[in-house]
């Protein structure tokens, strides 16, 4: 587990209940900031609040002061909750098979009683210099297993096969139509599937048609001549001829005008362009990358959108899927942003609480990645503290990791007993049939887990 990052010493948690030991172990280490606790209890709450490196572990703890089960059992849960925590465990001058069963439980060392108050202090301190070793060495590890392409960071199954679609079909020609919501990475994407492609030395030119006027977009798009209208002062080239030999992407394309879908058409067809108030055809080689949050077949059916043109420009079309379906990316994403905003704002900021980094993972971030960015920046500039909590992000606060996978599995079925009722409008024949279980199986459930149903006698409210 990471070194606390609240604090300016380190945290050496001992774990001991002779009172007298307790006293001098408190005040042995200048540059450590000591907790104590007395039993498991303790020790398991104090792990959870201080996340120390290192812990000294006494093995003779009470009701089994004289044995060794107690201390074993504590020893258990603590790595279970915090594997990489080096516990170094305390037995007593006879007793080296337990401390070294205890080492092969996990422990990371052991010492023996009586007291050696040097040789212990060189233990703990060469426990914190492996552990913030290894830490140093996870961070290393987890940065460069997660980009899955530049500058794209991900560690979710369905957006590393958007990954892996975007290298095969990079070095291929054929124009890609990326779909996604608000801020899920197109243009990132259609730089990565640019920088990936044999035009990478060119340029890569973006234009956003929902954010020009449509009044505008022409001539942004394919140029114009000298005097073509008023202000048309000299001979401006286009995006599209700008991005000669390059990429050309055209974000937001399911707002272009009608008008200009058809020149767009033109331009796919012929790969040439006219600049406004020209007459020469300028032949224009580039590689077109579309990308839209809109539902373009919909678009289609109300004759909003050409379908020819649909299908020149999604030769390959690739679905980006929202940050709420990838998995454990709201919290790999959360601490990159907080690492570049920390280093950019000049914070001491480290980390996040576990109940906020829970609050990051339950939130449904419908502003996607761009959403989630801005959260965290704000959050930074605002911290006083090292450490951000779930209130510092304006998120609702959740519980923090689930004790075990029994949870895990409840909260997974009542998750689905409750959409499958939604899905039926409370009918629970028809609930039952959707999950594939009898109905005196769904009643247990809805009992167990206190939901409310209906059925052809007891209507829901
Ligand atoms: N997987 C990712 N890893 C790192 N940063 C990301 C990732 N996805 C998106 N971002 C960042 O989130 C922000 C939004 O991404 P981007 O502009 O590519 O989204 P978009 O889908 O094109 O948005 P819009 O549709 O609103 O134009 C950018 O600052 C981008 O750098």
């Amino acid at each position: 587990m990471a070194e606390n990052p609240d604090r300016a010493k380190p945290v050496l948690l001992v774990v001991e209940d002779d009172p007298g030991l307790q006293k001098q172990l408190k005040w042995s280490f200048d540059d450590l900031e000591v907790v104590i606790a007395g039993d498991r209890q303790e020790a398991l709450a104090a792990l959870r609040r201080h996340e120390p490196a290192v812990v000294t572990l006494d093995l003779g703890l009470p009701p089994d002061a004289d044995g060794v089960s107690e201390g074993l059992a504590t020893l258990h849960e603590m790595l279970a909750l915090a594997p990489a925590t080096k516990v170094i465990v305390v037995s007593g001058n006879q007793d080296r098979a337990n401390a070294v069963k205890a080492v092969g439980m996990g422990a990371y060392d052991f010492y023996q009683k009586p007291f050696d108050l040097e040789v212990l202090q060189l233990i703990i301190k060469r426990a914190f210099h492996v552990a913030q070793l290894e830490a140093e060495n996870r961070k290393l590890q987890r940065l460069s297993s997660s980009f899955a392409l530049t500058g794209i960071l991900t560690a979710a199954e369905p957006m590393l096969k958007v990954c892996r679609t975007i290298e095969k079909v990079a070095p291929v020609d054929a124009t890609v139509l990326l779909l996604g919501e608000s801020g899920t990475g197109k243009e990132l994407l259609a730089r990565a599937l640019h920088e990936l492609s044999p035009r990478a030395g060119k340029r890569f030119v973006a234009i956003n048609c929902a954010a020009i006027p449509e009044t505008l977009l022409e001539s942004e798009l394919f140029g114009y001549e000298k005097g073509a209208f008023t202000g048309a002062s000299k001979q401006t080239k286009g995006k599209i001829e700008y991005a000669d030999g390059g990429t050309f992407f055209l974000d937001e394309v399911g707002d272009l005008p009608m008008a200009l879908q058809a020149k767009l058409l033109r331009f796919l067809q012929e790969r040439v362009v006219e600049r406004l108030g020209g007459r020469e055809e300028i032949p224009v080689d580039v590689r077109v990358v579309c990308a839209t949050h809109r539902d373009l077949s919909g678009l289609i059916a109300e004759g909003r959108f050409r379908e020819d043109l649909y299908y020149r420009i999604s030769e390959i079309t690739v679905a980006i899927p929202p940050l709420r379906e990838r998995a454990g990316d709201a919290a790999l994403l959360a601490q990159a942003f907080l690492e570049r905003f920390a280093e950019q704002f000049k914070k001491p900021v480290k980390g996040f609480t576990p109940e906020a980094v829970a609050a990051l993972e339950a939130h449904t971030w419908p502003g996607n990645v761009r959403e989630l960015e801005n959260c965290i920046k704000r959050a930074v500039i605002m911290s006083e503290d090292g450490r951000i909590g779930a209130a510092d992000l304006g998120l609702a606060a959740f519980a923090a990791e689930p004790l075990n996978l029994r949870q895990v599995r409840e909260e997974a079925e009542r998750r689905a007993v409750t959409r499958a009722l939604a899905r039926a409008a409370g009918n629970v024949a028809r609930a039952a049939e959707l999950l594939g279980v009898s109905r005196p199986t769904l009643y247990d459930l809805i009992n167990r887990y206190g939901l409310v149903a209906k059925t052809e006698n007891n209507p829901a409210p």
